[in-house]
């Protein structure tokens, strides 16, 4: 079916509080004139229905809603087009249904939730008079092949049609999605709308399609001209084979014969997915068509008319790397001596940086791409400096870093001391897993200002605590810095300041510890910053010691008496398909990118926000767009360039509960003991009907029903070093904690991944099991995956035992620290539980009854038991 273009329907979006910042914001300061204004635009600019929504955590939609479609109802200009009612809270739709006039339609109902509420909902819609926009979205999840966008249509349309819902009235959305994103799976996804278009508009007679045009082009993000082609391109196809309407920036529609030919071609490639290297070849040409669609790079190096001092200004804020060994060999030449450009310039520019970063209207990424482009041209001059043997720069500070002794993780360090040079600090990182005594040495050889220590799990902070001690016992008197994950200011005052009366301070996070040091480093703001916090920790230490203990323990026998006892009449365990183990030498990568979850990625660099929310923003979207294309960049090649090898190990043995331990067996005649998992039992106060969790409550009793446990121990940190080696020789610092954060993100990916596949295959006790993956992320399924260190299993010294049995350092190449930490630093382990209500939760605080049965237990000593579970001991 060919249809002219003309009659496609254009569906404005600006009235959308996610499509538009300014909407937004008109919206939150209750500028209703203004936003009123933004619907009329959208009419004069050729929107023949404009979409309304207010879906944002922080409005109520439920008043907005019909407040706005009032207002507008009033304005003769805005009044004669539709409206669409968008919203994904039913509430929100009626509301507004109910004091529209005229033909709305309603954004959008489908069967995520199952045809009851679907056939409710469209009843009303009905009564409403209203057309609909269904979603192509089943209980199994959004469809992206044209097989499930046609049944999911058709299976909607007979049900819909069923109840004598007007098919005219029934507007098909099947879902566009970004191609181009260098994921091959997604290549397709321009066809397969286009295809699925063409057979609802042949078999299901009268409905619509509609689609929002914009996501097709995401990965081209930031580059207009090639995303106005894309979207004309797609628009060329889609409306030949049926598409009825679409959310279109009418500003960002190209004219499909005024492409450029080779743009056209090679967009056109990409869209109906013509050749396997459609997205490389886009790629290589896009750059040309920036700023201007013609010859953009012109317009973007007009900066390279300024004098060459702006120039590097430019470059350090910007983060562009590409002229920066020119422009400093001229600042050189221009100076009187090389350290003057440092001193100078490079300075400047990295104040202009630190500002911006304070202020908040720069964010780590950039930072982190700044400070890269000023080692670069530190690099530069070194030889120059040396060769004039001038002494080097004055630092504003020399402080000596490390990630303590056992612990392998960091990300954070490296972030901190990144943050601390570009604000002239000379930082000596020594690394990870540094013992006290190289710490100290270091310290005293380099006159050292400060130390700054950092650790991730539990057991490093024990570690922080002799690194203060020895301090001490050395006469230090220089400032202690403490940060990482599981470091607290409370931790810090109570724990670890009573080992060191010099200065000591808590960094809670990179953006402050430039202001720490600094003030540390001050003349006259040290002393007092220094003693303020320490009455800040005194007082800490008062107010604890001083509170009623806010957890009332009840004894170890209590607690047992209380344990969870879930349903094991109702319940038959599933035997898996094998006992012992089954390794993955070398996990498909391509295969774990679509589980991925991005959100604690943008935490890694301090970006706050959930994804893919945040890439929209009003603050920092543009900052993790642009982190986010260059994660996507680099994932990219790290597959295509197999850059890490991910290796695994799953098993499982049969099992059974004998009080807290959970006893593992060789084989299924359970006359041989394998091993135990000793787990620890919530003993706080519960209210009635809250039991006093223990894992083993989740495993059938020994001599009841056969059960089995599983674990599991997964990296995809192997070939990483030398790309980090790489990084670390061109001092981009940038490209390696983007690395090591991709990496990680993997590592958590296959776990997800293999818990997955052990629930419907190895395992397979819920073989069925079919969960969006946004389900998945938020782990909505059937039973557990543990990890030692979390807080249902606190003691990571269980990792060896757990890695004894699934043999994972030959089978996965994964070796534990003396403080358990896992080495490559991006893998996950933990057992396998499979009871339907198996849930997380924490330990919290035990007493000295449990832990002198658990010393028991293990056959350790009570002052062992002690040191691994010393952050759930109760003071
Ligand atoms: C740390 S997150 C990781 C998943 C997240 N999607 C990611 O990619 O970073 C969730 C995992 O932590 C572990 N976990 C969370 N809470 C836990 C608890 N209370 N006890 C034991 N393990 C826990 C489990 O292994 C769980 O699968």
């Amino acid at each position: 079916m060919t249809r002219p273009t003309a009659q496609f329907i254009n569906i404005g979006e600006r009235t959308n509080v996610a499509g538009s910042a300014k909407f937004k914001k008109l919206i939150f300061e209750e500028k209703y004139d203004e936003a009123v204004a933004i619907a009329r635009q959208q009419v004069e600019g050729g929107a023949q229905i404009i979409d309304i929504n207010f879906d944002d955590a922080m409005l109520d939609a439920e008043t907005a809603m019909p407040k706005f479609l009032k207002l507008i109802a009033a304005e003769p200009d805005i009044a004669r087009v539709p409206v669409m009612i968008d919203s994904s809270k039913w509430h929100v739709i009626e509301a507004g249904l109910k004091c529209v006039q005229g033909k709305a339609v309603v954004n959008s109902i489908s069967l995520k939730e199952g045809e009851e509420p679907f056939l409710a909902q469209a009843r009303r819609v009905m009564r409403y008079g209203a057309a609909v926009v269904v979603m192509a979205f089943d209980e199994k999840g959004q469809a992206d092949t044209v097989e499930r966008k046609f049944n999911i249509c058709k299976r909607s349309y007979e049900l819909l049609t069923g109840i004598g819902f007007p098919p005219e009235d029934i507007i098909f959305d099947p879902n566009i999605f970004a191609v181009a994103t260098g994921i091959e799976e997604h290549n397709n996804y321009g066809v397969d709308f286009i295809e699925a278009t063409r057979l609802i508009k042949t078999h299901l007679p009268y409905a619509k399609i509609s689609g929002g045009v914009s996501n097709v082009s995401f990965s081209f993000r930031g580059n207009d001209p090639v995303r106005e082609a894309m979207h004309s391109v797609f628009l060329y196809h889609a409306i030949r084979a049926g598409m009825d309407m679409g959310i279109v920036n009418a500003g960002q529609l190209a004219v499909y014969a005024d492409i450029p030919a080779e743009l056209r071609e090679r967009v056109e490639d990409v869209i109906l997915n013509r050749r396997p290297d459609a997205t490389e070849r886009l790629l290589d040409i896009a750059g040309d068509y920036k700023g201007d669609g013609v010859k953009a790079q012109k317009a973007d190096l007009s900066w390279r008319e300024a004098p060459v001092a702006k120039r590097l200004e430019y470059a350090l804020v910007k983060g562009i790397s590409d002229y920066i060994e020119e422009d400093t060999e001229e600042a050189r030449q221009e100076a009187s001596a090389p350290i003057q450009v440092i001193e100078g310039p490079l300075m400047d520019g990295m104040n202009v940086v630190g500002d911006l970063f304070g202020s908040g209207q720069m964010f780590l990424p950039q930072v982190v791409k700044s400070a890269r482009v000023m080692k670069q041209s530190v690099a530069y001059l070194q030889p120059f400096i040396e060769a004039e043997k001038q002494e080097g720069s004055k630092a504003k500070g020399r402080i000596v870093m490390a990630t303590v002794k056992g612990d392998v993780h960091d990300i954070g360090k490296n972030i901190v001391g990144v943050v601390l040079q570009c604000n002239n600090f000379e930082v000596i990182d020594l690394g990870v897993m540094v013992p006290w005594a190289d710490i100290l040495k270091a310290a005293n050889d380099s006159d050292a200002d400060m130390i700054g220590l950092s650790g991730l799990i539990t057991p490093s902070l024990d570690e922080m605590c002799t690194v203060a001690a020895e301090m001490e016992r050395a006469g230090m008197k220089i400032p202690l810095l403490i940060g990482g994950a599981t470091t607290s200011r409370v931790h810090t005052a109570v724990k670890i300041e009573p080992n060191y009366s010099g200065p000591l301070v808590h960094v809670l996070d990179a953006s402050r510890a430039v202001g720490v040091a600094s003030t540390l480093m001050s003349v006259d703001l040290k002393a007092p910053f220094v003693e303020k916090t320490a009455a800040e920790y005194e007082d800490i230490r008062v107010k604890r010691a001083a509170a009623p203990k806010a957890d009332r323990l009840v004894t170890l026998d209590a607690a047992r008496e209380n344990k969870a006892m879930p349903d094991f009449e109702g319940f038959t365990p599933v035997r898996p398909t094998f006992t012992g183990v089954k390794v993955f030498d070398d996990y498909p990568l391509e295969d774990l990118v679509e589980r991925i979850d991005w959100t604690p990625f943008f935490r890694t660099w301090e970006l706050a926000g959930n994804y893919p929310a945040i890439l929209d923003d009003a603050v920092v979207g543009e900052s993790a767009r642009s982190l986010f294309a260059d994660a996507q960049a680099m994932l990219k090649q790290v597959i295509a360039e197999k850059w890490l090898t991910a290796k695994g190990v799953v098993g499982f043995w049969p099992a059974a509960a004998e009080g807290d331990d959970i006893v593992l067996y060789t084989g299924d005649n359970r006359d041989e003991e394998l091993s135990r998992i000793y787990c620890l039992r919530q003993q706080v106060e519960k209210r009635a009907g809250r039991a006093n969790d223990c894992l083993s409550d989740f495993v059938a009793p020994i001599g009841t029903k056969p059960d089995w446990v599983g674990g599991f121990a997964v990296t995809a940190g192997h070939g990483i070093e030398p790309h980090l080696a790489r990084f670390k020789a061109a001092h981009d610092d940038y490209s390696d904690i983007m690395l090591k954060a991709i990496a990680d993100r993997l590592a958590e990916a296959f776990a997800e991944r293999l818990h997955e596949r052990v629930r419907k295959e190895f395992w397979a006790y819920a073989p069925d099991e079919a969960l969006a993956n946004e389900d998945l992320i938020k782990e909505r399924y059937q039973g557990i995956r543990p990890a030692p260190g979390y807080p249902a299993c606190p003691d990571h010294s269980a990792k060896p035992e757990l890695f004894r049995l699934l043999d994972a350092t030959e089978k996965a190449g994964i070796v534990l620290t003396e403080s358990f930490a896992m080495v490559p630093t991006a893998a996950v382990s933990g057992y396998y539980f499979a009871h339907p209500e198996a849930r997380y939760f924490g330990v919290g605080k035990i007493g000295e009854d449990q832990v002198a049965d658990y010393a028991e237990r293990r056959g350790i000593s009570i002052d062992e038991a002690k040191r691994f579970l010393r952050p759930n001991l109760a003071d």
